[in-house]
């Protein structure tokens, strides 16, 4: 932890604040994960890398450990992370099935990721006791969600202390203490080719949640995992450190739903409580009785508010609101489910025409649709960047700059959402600059201006994800940008000496 102290406050619990200014970008925590493994709900993943593995009806499979006969694949016959559960299912005999449910989901790994970090409190009791164990876990309110509970107490506590022989290791109450923590606590990350898996971060953990996060995270899979947290922007003396435990950019509505059900609370943030989301319109609906009034929630944290116009006297109520949107999100899901393809994109612009007369244009699901056509546009068939008129450039563009417009307000400063979307901007920038010269439109000039501006783009967006493990998609998509960078400074140098 740098230039940061913790503060206890009643409503938030443990919390991180600056002891001194911090500039944007510089690093605020660094660690390592106390312990990491599986995530909860996975198919049938290799303990080593977390890559799927495929395992046939009767459980055959050649990917299990030799010396336990647990999921491990090949390459991962000697990894150290799966060593210490290795040892407690070899020494108790206990046998992986490999059943999966009909959702894919293997529950019999359940237990790796809480039995990881049980293992860790025996071999760092120290740390344990200073780091792991004042961390927040919610028992009663998870206690509260019956299914749930009762699931993780069998497949885990009852798992561990009966079939693994661990009953005069670790208590019922510390295992579901465990449990709690790692889902109020533990993050998502991914390894160098892509796999999903979550650690446990003692400090981070501290962090309080805010939609409106000033902090930004990188996990970096080829440092063992390390965790670097920054200064989103610039950060003043005694000012908490915030980052968003939720997709920044969902509605109020589904944040808050997020956060109550997985994180057990509800947010107060300013954005939480503007009813227009920072001025965004971010879950703002059309109103269906007047030509230009819009419908906001008269309070945005009440689940039973109305939704009122702007500007006539009509009125609704939220329930009607969340069914409207749901119909939308499910249409809007069974889109995002198709292949890209031309259709997809033709079946998003539709949509987003639909939408038009429904919901504010920057409206979440608005914003969301344009995100797919972004990465749709110059990718597939049909709609190859080759193939793509002007007038379409044009359209990329004004998607980039309207999420851009978005992310300014949610995400503000070194956002790796903002650095992705200035990539996808420069595109279609470069490709209407050097048309509008070919065809005699554009003189040297103002070419050359134009590829400075996009200069200014790429190198804002290399600032970012210069941060980025090198290993990692992120990563890899910061050389792309400097390549395309520098290539763009030899053009204009090139342009310079031609004139
Ligand atoms: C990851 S922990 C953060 C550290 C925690 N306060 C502690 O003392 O260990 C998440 C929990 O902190 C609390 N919390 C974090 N941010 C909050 C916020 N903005 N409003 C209310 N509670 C918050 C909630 O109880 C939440 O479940």
């Amino acid at each position: 932890m740098h230039k940061s102290r913790i503060e206890v406050d009643p409503l938030l619990g443990r919390s991180l604040v600056t002891t001194e200014p911090v500039k944007k970008g510089e690093i605020v925590v660094e660690e390592s994960p106390f312990a990491m493994g599986p995530k909860q709900n996975s198919g049938i993943v290799c303990l080593g890398c977390y890559r799927d593995l495929i395992f046939g009806e009767d459980g055959d499979s050649l990917d299990r450990c030799e010396k336990c006969d647990w999921p491990l694949c090949s390459a991962c016959f000697d990894n150290p992370d799966h060593t210490g559960e290795c040892e407690v299912f070899a020494k108790a005999k206990v046998h992986f099935a490999g059943n999966i449910s009909e959702d894919g989901v293997c529950s019999q790994l359940d237990c790796i990721t809480p039995l990881r970090v049980l293992l860790a409190k025996e071999s760092q009791p120290e740390r344990w006791e200073r780091e792991i164990a004042p961390m927040e876990y919610h028992n009663e309110e998870r206690r509260k969600l019956d299914d749930v509970w009762n699931a993780d107490f069998v497949n885990i506590a009852q798992y561990l202390r009966g079939p693994c022989r661990l009953a005069d290791r670790f208590s019922e109450d510390l295992i579901m203490q465990v449990v709690g923590i790692l889902e109020v606590n533990a993050f998502e990350a991914r390894t160098t080719q892509g796999y999903a898996l979550r650690c446990l971060y003692p400090i981070t953990g501290i962090l309080a949640h805010n939609c409106v996060p000033n902090t930004f995270r990188t996990i970096h899979p080829s440092e063992g995992y390390r965790i670097r947290l920054r200064a989103m922007c610039d950060l003043a003396e005694g000012q908490q450190l915030q980052h968003s435990y939720t997709y920044t950019l969902n509605g109020t509505v589904q944040r808050q739903e997020h956060l109550k059900t997985g994180k057990f609370f509800t947010c107060q943030c300013k954005r939480c409580k503007d009813p227009t989301e920072l001025g965004t319109n971010f879950s703002t609906f059309k109103c269906s009785k007047c030509e230009d009034g819009w419908l906001l929630p008269s309070d945005p944290l009440d689940s039973s508010c109305k939704w009122k116009c702007t500007l006539c006297t009509f009125s609704t109520s939220n329930n009607a609101i969340q069914k409207a949107l749901s119909v939308m999100q499910s249409e809007v899901a069974t889109i995002q489910a198709m292949e890209p393809s031309p259709q997809k994109l033709q079946e998003t612009e539709k949509l987003m025409r639909k939408y038009l007369v429904v919901v504010h244009p920057r409206h979440f699901i608005q914003t969301g649709l344009r995100q797919s056509l972004i990465e749709m546009y110059g990718r597939v068939a049909e709609y190859e960047l080759a193939e793509l008129p002007d007038v379409m450039l044009d359209h990329k563009e004004d998607l980039c700059r309207q999420v851009l417009r978005v992310l300014e307000v949610f995400e503000p400063g070194l956002s790796r959402t903002r650095a992705m979307m200035l990539y996808e901007l420069h595109v279609p920038l470069v490709l209407l600059a050097k048309s509008g010269f070919i065809a005699g439109v554009l003189s040297t000039d103002v070419l050359k201006q134009k590829l400075l501006d996009v200069i200014d783009i790429l190198k804002e967006c290399v600032d970012i994800l210069q941060y980025e493990d090198p290993e990692t998609q992120e990563g890899n998509l910061c050389k792309v940008a400097q390549q395309a960078m520098e290539q763009l400074i030899q053009s204009v140098e090139g342009l310079t000496g031609s004139e």
